[in-house]
């Protein structure tokens, strides 16, 4: 029968034990410095793949990885495969790794993998050796049928294997390191003597240290349990000084970056791990995400993902496998808000923003130009958005600066559309839908004639009086109106024309920016016909016309509301 979820998972599944350090520090450490690091994506992400990379990917992924500026990078596994052996010796024979970074191989403690291994590092200038067995009880019992003694022992002889062909190949400048498999699984005192056991073979110094890292390779606690694991050791393991303690996290519980990040706050040198959390089952330890945690909180993390795309693109390219679109920092969307009062408080502390001050940013942990994105996917509107996310896509795409109670007035008009729809609407798509409302060029103005004439001591300020020809559904109209500007003239005018009373409420006007011609666009919000109160838009090079197309744009949105506004636009006419 199918098996289910049991209603009693503790017949099944047993509690993580809570380790004895009732003083601990790591609670109140702090990250102040980029630990070392060390990316395992040619081997823990490449031995995780469904293809494994093939010669050009893997160079491919070196490449970038020391771009990047990794000083330490895991090639392969080169007694595994005749593929990783020969990409070990193509990159030594060839010469392509820089001075200051060392490449760093894996091998089982297993006497014909650590020949082969040092076979495939002939010639090599600077390598990291890494030597790993299963120090878990299960896999003592299930896979190696070894007790405690003959483990450390396996792990001592190879250790010992080691050193001495080491010392056989002088010419290469060798550190070593060492695994105990499934740490996170194994009793702290068993790991603890396990350890002492290799590096005491190694006997490291301070100026010549040996690398001791201990792997989550199944995450299988609460990150706060593997912090107290690592701080135990960090107390507890002996040449402590002569060791870089180093971690390597896998991510079962989704829990991969923060065991890192309290990892180090527990002692911990250095992080093993792969970009973007490629590989074994969940994934190791993502580096990026780590990397630029520290970043956000000031931290220099000495790797540069200055274009985080094209490290995406590179990484997708080469372990042929897609980045998931909210994966931290990189993913596609992860810069984006879709939500209405998200886009009003960013649209909000952008204009608030001055130069060089500290990022302080609702929902934008990162300034996504900082790793080469742009900001225009920023806002993105549906129908979960607001006014502020169309009114910033107009700003930024379109240079139009709408007033608060216009942007209230448009974005129902969008609302409407998106509840027919429901799809995203890009900024041209706003620009066609407020183009088609607002009509803000289409009333065309020609022939305007304004002529003022100074009053008297007498009078108060100028009668104006305005002329113009209106050219709309292939006929010309004429307006003529007085006040005392230009624009209550217009405004008279139409009145007369319409025979309805046009009251001007609020006026905002400014410079288009862009484009060969300087224009203006104005935004008048108009009474019209005693009642409705609703915005025009006109744009012209020439600000008063656009203020005057502000009006036309409003009467014949106000007119077409109650009646068919083709027919009625004709009626606007003396
Ligand atoms: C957690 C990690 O990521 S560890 C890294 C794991 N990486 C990989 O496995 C990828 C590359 N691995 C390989 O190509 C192969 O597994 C090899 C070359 C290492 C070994 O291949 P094979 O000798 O054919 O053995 P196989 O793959 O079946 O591995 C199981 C054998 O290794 C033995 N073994 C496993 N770990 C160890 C160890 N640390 N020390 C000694 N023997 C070990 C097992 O006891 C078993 O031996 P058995 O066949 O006598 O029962
Ligand atoms: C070889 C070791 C370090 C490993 O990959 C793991 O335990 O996850
Ligand atoms: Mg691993």
């Amino acid at each position: 029968m199918h098996t289910m979820m049991l209603k009693h998972p503790q017949q099944k599944y047993r509690a993580f034990a809570p380790i004895a350090l009732p003083d601990r520090r790591w609670p109140d450490a702090q990250l102040t410095r980029a630990p070392q690091w060390c990316s395992v994506d040619l081997r823990d992400g490449n031995q995780a793949l469904i293809e494994p990379m093939d010669p050009a990917r893997k160079l491919r992924m070196f490449q970038t990885l020391v771009q990047i500026g990794f000083k330490q990078i895991e090639v392969g596994f080169p007694s595994a495969s005749q593929a990783d052996f020969d990409f070990v010796r193509l990159l030594i024979t060839q010469n392509l790794v820089p001075d200051d970074v060392t490449i760093q191989v894996l091998t089982q403690a297993r006497d014909h993998l650590i020949s082969r291994t040092f076979e495939s590092l002939v010639g090599a200038k600077k390598v990291v050796v890494h030597l790993y067995n299963a120090v878990a009880p299960v896999m003592r019992r299930v896979v190696l049928g070894l007790d405690e003694d003959g483990v450390v022992d396996l792990a001592v002889t190879h250790a010992a294997m080691i050193r001495d062909m080491a010392a056989r190949q002088p010419g290469t400048e060798w550190t070593f390191e060492y695994s105990p498999e499934m740490f996170s699984n194994t009793d702290l005192h068993f790991s603890k003597r396990i350890v002492d056991a290799v590096t005491a073979t190694w006997a490291p110094t301070p100026t010549r240290p040996c690398i001791v890292n201990l792997p989550s390779t199944v995450e299988c606690s609460t990150p706060n349990q593997f912090a107290d694991m690592i701080e135990w050791m960090h107390r507890q393991l002996e040449r402590r000084d002569a060791i870089v303690l180093s971690v390597h996290p896998h991510n079962d519980r989704g829990t991969g970056t923060a065991a890192a990040e309290l990892a180090l706050m527990a002692g911990a040198d250095r992080l093993e791990g792969c970009l973007f959390g490629n590989g074994e089952r969940t994934g190791n330890l993502d580096l990026v995400n780590v990397a630029l945690n520290l970043y956000t909180q000031g931290v220099s993390p000495g790797l540069d993902f200055s274009d985080i795309d094209a490290i995406r693109r590179t990484v997708e390219h080469c372990n042929q496998l897609p980045v998931h679109p909210r994966h931290p920092y990189v993913g596609d969307l992860v810069y984006t808000s879709f939500s209405g009062s998200h886009q009003d408080a960013i649209k909000k502390a952008f204009a608030a923003r001055k130069d060089g001050e500290i990022w302080d940013m609702p929902y934008l942990p990162v300034d996504p130009k900082d790793l080469g994105r742009s900001y225009e996917a920023v806002i993105r509107v549906n129908s979960q958005s607001g006014k502020g996310g169309i009114a910033y896509l107009l700003e930024s795409d379109y240079g139009l600066e709408l007033p608060r109670r216009l942007q209230i007035e448009f974005s129902q008009v969008v609302q409407a559309v998106m509840d027919i729809d429901g799809k995203e609407l890009g900024s041209d798509d706003l620009w066609a839908l407020f183009a088609k409302e607002y009509r803000p060029e289409q009333a065309q103005l020609a022939r305007v004639e304004i002529q003022e004439q100074e009053l008297g001591a007498g009078g108060q300020g100028a009668d104006v009086s305005v002329r113009a020809q209106w050219q709309q559904g292939g006929q010309v109209r004429e307006v003529h109106g007085r006040g005392n500007g230009p624009l209550a003239a217009f405004v008279a005018g139409v009145q007369a024309a319409t025979g309805v009373s046009v009251e001007v409420l609020d006026y905002h006007e400014h410079a288009l920016s862009g484009g060969a011609e300087a224009r203006a666009v104005a935004y008048l919000e108009l009474r019209v016909g005693g009642e409705r109160t609703l915005f025009g838009v006109g744009m012209d090079a020439n600000l008063v016309n656009a203020s005057m197309k502000a009006v036309l744009s409003g009467v014949q949105r106000a007119l077409g509301e109650s009646r068919d506004t083709a027919t009625k636009v004709e009626e606007i006419s003396v």
